[in-house]
């Protein structure tokens, strides 16, 4: 006998979450539950508001759809929308045991705003010292002093910076001008400075600090290629689709010499947790970028080890089915 069921969830986010300029208020998104026999899997699908290019309710009905299909004994394609994709094929794969346990709770610190903040996290870290900053929120020449301040107060600290595309070749230069030459060695990456792909690639070249792909991924000429300055690729599997093409990218990353990590897209718990045993899994050299879970205000049926916020039962969703 098979069951399957999709609860839809709801979680208000920290007050201040801004993306791609719109305040995210809460995180709405799906979970499902399959079980056959003793096994039993789960999965979240939760599109992220101006990064996904399908919207929950759209998710939702190739969700029920599938859901359906599966329970009445069918062996369904998944959808092709990327977070229903990706959310079904967790499901199956824990239903199968095919995703391993084992996880990477280590993530990469996230700085939006407060450099103060972070010092105290960095301080209590053990092993590599990696964090994420925001650019391109503030004028570049601040956000150049932050990374001079933050790499020079800590000695052994990697920095990842993320910019969103959000740099003219000026603005980007006006940053580079302001970080030490000494210390451009220790940023271990920047997300996308600018907003074509050819200003980011001369960006690198010029400064000679090296810049990942992150939205370029989506984009429909994207090929992972190896390229001076280019380092790494931000692979967010609800972005990506089904568990199977993350693997994919992961490994056409790898055969370039290109280092993949996988990357929240604002997810709950059980998501965040699952992307811990991706991470684990498929990247197990490199620090993903999870450090996400604070921005919202619960967690959801698994927990986050150490997480102070409450956690939501599947007895306070809404179940669909
Ligand atoms: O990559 C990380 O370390 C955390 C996730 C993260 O920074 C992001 C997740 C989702 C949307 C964005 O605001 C941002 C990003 O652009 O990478
Ligand atoms: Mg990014």
């Amino acid at each position: 006998m098979r069951h399957a069921q999709v609860y839809r969830w709801q979680i208000p986010m920290d007050a201040g979450v801004v993306l791609r300029e719109r305040r995210l208020k809460t995180r709405d998104g799906l979970l499902v539950q399959l079980r056959q026999g003793d096994a039993e899997g789960w999965g979240e699908i939760s599109p992220l508001p101006g990064f996904s290019e399908e919207t929950l309710e759209q998710a939702q009905t190739a969700v029920l759809a599938w859901a359906n299909a599966w329970r009445d004994g069918g062996n369904p394609d998944l959808p092709q929308l990327p977070s229903a994709a990706f959310g079904l094929s967790c499901a199956l794969a824990e239903l199968h045991d095919e995703l391993p346990q084992a996880a990477d709770y280590r993530a990469a610190p996230l700085c939006t705003g407060d450099p103060d903040e972070l010092f105290a996290v960095l301080e209590a870290m053990p092993g590599e010292k990696v964090a994420k900053v925001k650019v391109g929120l503030w004028e570049a020449v601040r956000d150049g002093m932050v990374v001079n301040l933050l790499l020079e107060a800590i000695p052994d600290l990697q920095l990842r910076l993320d910019a969103n595309r959000a740099w003219t070749p000026l603005k980007a230069q006006q940053f580079a001008k302001y970080v030490d030459p000494q210390y451009r060695p220790r940023i271990a990456f920047i997300e996308e400075p600018c907003r074509t792909r050819n200003d980011s690639r001369a960006f690198a070249q010029q400064t000679g600090i090296a810049i990942a792909w992150d939205e370029s991924l989506r984009e429909a000429d994207f090929t992972f290629t190896a390229e001076p300055g280019v380092k790494a690729v931000v692979i967010k599997p609800t972005l990506t689709g089904s568990l199977q093409k993350v693997r994919e990218q992961v490994a056409a990353a790898h055969a370039q010499g290109i280092t993949a990590v996988i990357s929240s897209s604002i997810e709950s718990s059980l998501g965040l947790t699952q992307l811990a045993r991706i991470a684990a899994w498929l990247t197990p050299d490199t620090l993903p970028g999870l450090d996400t879970l604070n921005l919202m205000q619960a967690q959801l049926i698994r927990r986050w080890p150490n997480s102070q916020l409450p956690c939501l039962s599947c007895e306070s969703l809404d179940p669909l089915v």
